[in-house]
């Protein structure tokens, strides 16, 4: 039977157990250049069968909160190699998950001050982080967003592509297309957000339509085997809604399964909330959206996201309902946390006063076991 920590290949990546660090914005990158703090966090935790690192723009129109880390400048790749270069040596696989906002943004973080794009002019009921004068960090709320013109689209995909290829050449084993949490892709996917009246709203192929040039840019650049994505079907992050994601969630996962994917990574329920919640008037089947990729042919790793504890973990790869489980989190407080989970040790606790921004506490400073005296 199948355990959470045994090794698994998720296409062109090797993987030594199926325990993955999930994206995890942490503020802590200013002037969006990763430095050598962030290298350290990220070594801590190299021993994750995978680390997906935080949400990174792929360029400032798709930046949305303060100190966040890009991948659209000459010192930001190259903070990413020392970062990479870092998990590397330590044994670790790391990917970074490529991020465009949209509409969740501020008009203080956009090119020139201007408005924060999206498919449709509908402000976001939802908050940003932003950096105050004086050096305090603050949320803020989103700036009301401008309808993106259908001939800007291409120019968007084009920089997932260069993004990339970027991603590969500053040595991320591979990348993770942001199309959860009521971001741009979101945005399109969902009707709450997505008004569009040409090729790119009203039907759920339209409304997927942007996720797929996306997809399709992006594997025929990398490579599909160093490509995933992250989708969540029924969270209501950002004000994301959509009133049937059953559906709309099926056609994108079949749609999927025409490429060679390395992994396809679902938060089940309210992105840090409740799993059991819904939107629409039915339940969401998550097994029915696996087994939907299946039959279409997808044979990507299957990754769950959202709550799990060890035994729901151990649980969900031995019965096959999942292939990859991934902690957000127990990753915070516990940067060894293969080996807590392998020996079923005690977890330190995280501290929500310091998930976003600030420095060194309660971001390097969780004590790994072994310093534990
Ligand atoms: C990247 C994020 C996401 O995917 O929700 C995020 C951003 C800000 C705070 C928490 C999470």
């Amino acid at each position: 039977m199948t355990s959470l920590f045994d090794p698994i290949v998720i296409g062109d990546i090797q993987l030594a157990n199926r325990i993955v660090m999930a994206p995890l914005t942490r503020n802590r990158s200013p002037g969006a250049v990763p430095n050598t703090l962030n290298a350290a966090y990220y070594e801590q935790r190299a021993s994750a069968g995978l680390i997906i690192t935080e949400g990174t723009p792929i360029t400032q129109q798709g930046q949305g909160y303060a100190d966040v880390p890009g991948l659209y400048t000459p010192e930001a790749l190259a903070g990413w190699k020392q970062v990479t270069d870092a998990v590397h040596r330590a044994g670790g696989k790391i990917v970074t998950q490529m991020w465009h906002v949209g509409r969740i943004s501020h008009e203080s973080l956009q090119p020139n001050g201007g408005k924060p794009v999206a498919p449709s002019a509908i402000r976001a009921q939802s908050k940003t982080y932003l950096i105050n004068a004086d050096g305090s960090g603050a949320f803020a709320e989103t700036s009301e967003p401008r309808a993106l013109e259908r001939d800007e689209l291409a120019g968007i995909v084009g920089d997932y592509r260069r993004a990339a290829r970027a991603a590969i050449e500053a040595g991320f084993d591979g990348i993770e297309i942001h199309a959860a949490n009521g971001y741009l892709i979101d945005q399109f996917l969902r009707s709450g957000s997505n008004r569009r009246t040409d090729d790119y709203g009203g039907s759920i192929e339209n409304r997927a339509r942007f996720l797929f040039e996306v997809v399709e840019a992006i594997t025929k650049e990398i490579g599909a085997g160093r490509t995933a994505i992250r989708i969540s079907p029924v969270t209501p992050a950002n004000d994301a809604f959509d009133p049937d994601p059953q559906p709309l969630f099926t056609h994108v996962v079949e749609g999927l399964a025409r490429y060679g994917l390395s992994y396809v990574h679902v938060i089940e329920g309210a992105t840090g909330g409740p799993r059991d919640y819904q939107q629409g008037d039915k339940p969401f089947d998550y097994a029915a959206l696996h087994a939907a990729y299946r039959a279409a042919g997808g044979k990507a790793g299957w990754m769950v996201n959202n709550g799990y504890d060890r035994d729901l973990a151990l649980d969900a790869v031995s019965s096959g309902r999942a292939d990859l489980v991934a902690f957000g989190k127990l990753f915070i407080a516990n940067p060894d946390l293969v080996k807590r989970l392998k020996e079923d040790l005690p977890l330190n606790t995280p501290d929500k006063d310091t998930f976003y921004g600030g420095g060194a506490k309660g971001y390097t400073d969780y004590p790994a076991l072994e310093n534990v005296a």
